[in-house]
């Protein structure tokens, strides 16, 4: 279960990502690199990643007509990382395209291809009055999921909350990545959709990201060991 807590690494720099790692002695660890750190150091920091053994969660959420996100996702396939994702909301065409780009790009066995829903910072007042979508969010975010699944997309980046009914959706094999996550007492900061290390577990999810509950914490590895223990309940394997 190790293999799926993923730590948002959310710096501004490879050395201040690298120093963060080794400092709080998370060799290893599975590790999410989002648009901040691969807009500044691009492929050459994925290598670095994957030399010192951290599988990969390449979190770039492309959007953008289906021929540019062909070509993108070929780049993104060459890069040998775990997975990597798009937005949901750029239809059928764009996901199948998403899809397609990522079989052409690899080299060996392509990434799993996930796409985000809702953002876990939206709640149901800013999708009716800032994105005009009047249908309940969690009815959206049903819907996306089920358009994902048909277009062979291989889960969802979705909250907590919304794992169990996509998986009777959509069945239990459709991956669901849940961010959003807080250890008890931690600020939501920006999230509106938050949920607990526990309460992932009990709903099902497949794979958790952690960033601010980890990286900002007095003591980063035993807050990650802390979402580890709740998440893997008795086993409770924790990095020496
Ligand atoms: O819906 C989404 C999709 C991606 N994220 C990313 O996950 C981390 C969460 O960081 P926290 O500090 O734990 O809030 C961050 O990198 C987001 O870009 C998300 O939060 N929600």
């Amino acid at each position: 279960m190790r293999d799926s807590l993923y730590i948002a690494l959310d710096f501004s720099s490879k050395d201040l990502a690298l120093q963060f790692l080794d400092e709080h002695q998370l060799d290893r660890v599975p590790v999410k690199v989002g648009m901040q750190l691969f807009y500044r150091e691009g492929p050459s920091l994925i290598k670095e990643l994957k030399q010192r053994g951290h599988s990969i969660f390449l979190d770039l959420k492309l959007h953008d007509i289906p021929n540019t996100v062909y070509a993108a996702m070929k780049s993104l396939g060459k890069l040998e990382v775990d997975m990597v994702n798009v937005h949901a909301a750029g239809g059928v065409e764009m996901m199948k395209a998403a899809c397609e780009g990522l079989r052409d790009g690899a080299e060996g066995k392509a990434p799993k291809l996930l796409a985000v829903t809702q953002l876990t910072s939206t709640d149901s007042e800013m999708l009716k009055d800032e994105l005009l979508i009047d249908a309940p969010i969690d009815q959206v975010i049903d819907s996306y999921a089920m358009m994902s699944k048909k277009t062979g997309i291989d889960g969802v980046v979705c909250s907590v909350h919304e794992v169990k009914r996509i998986k009777e959706r959509c069945g239990s094999d459709f991956l669901t990545l849940t961010p959003g996550i807080r250890l008890k007492g931690d600020r939501a900061n920006d999230q509106k959709r938050v949920a607990t290390p526990q309460l992932a577990k009990q709903q099902g999810t497949n794979y958790l990201v952690i960033g601010r509950s980890v990286t900002q914490a007095d003591n980063p590895k035993e807050a990650y060991n802390q979402a580890l223990k709740e998440w893997e309940d008795e086993y409770s394997q924790t990095i020496k």
